[in-house]
């Protein structure tokens, strides 16, 4: 099978910014990661994204752009484009992509009304690049009857299979902490499953940009001074989410600060850490094994309340917790490298999705694909 090299485009639910990743594979198994960067938005455009999701909140037919949101569309384009070109300054002479996986951002996602919408140009960032483009990936899952998230799975069943044998504890889990958190579990046998499990950072860092000014708690300090209060964690577990089997996925605004909004600082950091954690085994009540690894990758495992909180879990269930990065992967670019490996796989038509990834009828391709000229 011929080899591709592409590039994934990520900005997802944190709104940090921009991960870029390459990768060279055939888009079945076969993957050769390649450097990647991150881009960082700054605090007037993660402002501009707040308001962009609060506009999106009208949006009744997914290529709407109401208000600003068009203007902002196109300076997310801008940006991305930008930092392309600053990727391919660094890196292009050994990893010219053929081919670029754009996610854009999410604005909207009502997997009920079968409406996801994530802003940004394909067809313009093709032309100021000068490369193929792969966008859209969610929709045409949704109009397959799914969820339209996650889909990474497809690309950790890839990396799974891709550990050495020592490594590789099955049943396992891969966990992604980004705003959102969402789940993989590989079955020794069988089709993997995967769904969102709840609030990632999203929470911890509207908190803390609340209360403190600032983007995000790093490495967990301002909850390393806080306790767990059990009754909030218990208020947030009470959500009829973490009830229901998936496939299931989550909105931003899905879960809010309103039942930790009494506590001060530092223990609203370290409770929201707890509940991140939390929520994440909670996932165990709707798989059919209990996992023995848990591979974590996104963000969150730079929180060590997270990782501490969550190792505590995983333990009394005789399961270990593992950074990505310790099994020879890279859990910050882990979704970047996943949308170069969809675009190679949108522009083969293969499948993205699976009914048990997203609960779409049948193994669906999707993607749009933009041509530079
Ligand atoms: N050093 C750190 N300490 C604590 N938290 C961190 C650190 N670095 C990053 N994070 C958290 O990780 C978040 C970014 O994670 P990531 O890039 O995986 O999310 P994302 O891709 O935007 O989200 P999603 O996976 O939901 O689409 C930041 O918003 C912050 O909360
Ligand atoms: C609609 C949307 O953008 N969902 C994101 C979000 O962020 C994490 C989680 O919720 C996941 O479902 C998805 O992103 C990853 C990249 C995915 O699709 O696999």
């Amino acid at each position: 099978m011929t080899k591709v090299t592409a590039l994934g485009l990520m900005s997802g639910t944190s709104m940090d910014g921009i991960d870029l990743a390459v990768i060279r594979t055939d888009g079945e198994g076969v993957v050769e990661r390649g450097p990647s960067m991150a881009v960082s938005h700054d605090a007037s455009f993660r402002k501009r994204l707040e308001e962009a999701l609060q506009v999106a909140k009208q949006i009744k037919v997914r290529n709407e752009r109401p208000g600003p949101l068009a203007e902002i569309e196109q300076e997310l384009t801008t940006l991305h484009a930008d930092a392309v070109k600053r990727f391919l300054d660094q890196h292009g002479d050994g990893w010219r992509p053929d081919i670029v996986g754009f996610h854009g951002q999410t604005v909207l996602h009502r997997p009920h009304e079968a409406l996801t919408v994530q802003i940004g140009d394909g067809e313009a960032l093709a032309r100021s690049i000068g490369i193929r483009v792969a966008y859209d990936m969610r929709a045409e899952d949704m109009r397959h009857g799914g969820q339209g998230a996650p889909l990474v799975p497809v690309y950790h069943v890839a990396l799974a299979a891709s550990l050495p044998d020592g490594e590789k504890r099955l049943p396992l889990c891969f966990v992604n902490i980004g705003g959102i958190s969402n789940i993989t579990f590989i079955p020794e046998q069988g089709d993997p499953i995967a769904f969102d499990s709840g609030p990632g950072n999203a929470l911890i860092d509207q908190w803390v940009f609340q209360k403190a000014g600032v983007p995000f708690d790093e490495d967990g300090k301002i909850a390393s001074g806080g306790q767990v209060v059990r009754s909030v964690v218990d208020a947030y577990l009470a959500n009829p989410f973490f009830e229901k089997p998936g496939p299931k996925s989550l909105d931003r605004h899905d879960f809010d600060l309103q039942p930790v909004k009494d506590l001060g600082l530092e223990d609203g950091a370290r409770t929201l850490a707890a509940v991140t954690a939390e929520a994440i085994i909670r996932a165990q009540e709707h798989l059919p094994e209990t996992p023995k690894l848990w591979i974590v990758c996104g963000g969150g495992q730079k929180n060590r309340f997270i990782i501490k909180h969550l190792s505590e879990l995983a333990e009394s269930n005789h399961a270990l917790v593992k950074p990505a990065d310790e099994l020879g992967l890279d859990g910050d670019s882990m979704e970047a490298e996943a949308w170069a490996y969809l675009a190679v796989r949108a522009s083969k038509g293969l499948p993205l999705t699976f009914p048990t990834t997203t609960g779409c009828r049948e193994p669906v391709s999707g993607g749009v694909i933009a041509e530079p000229a």
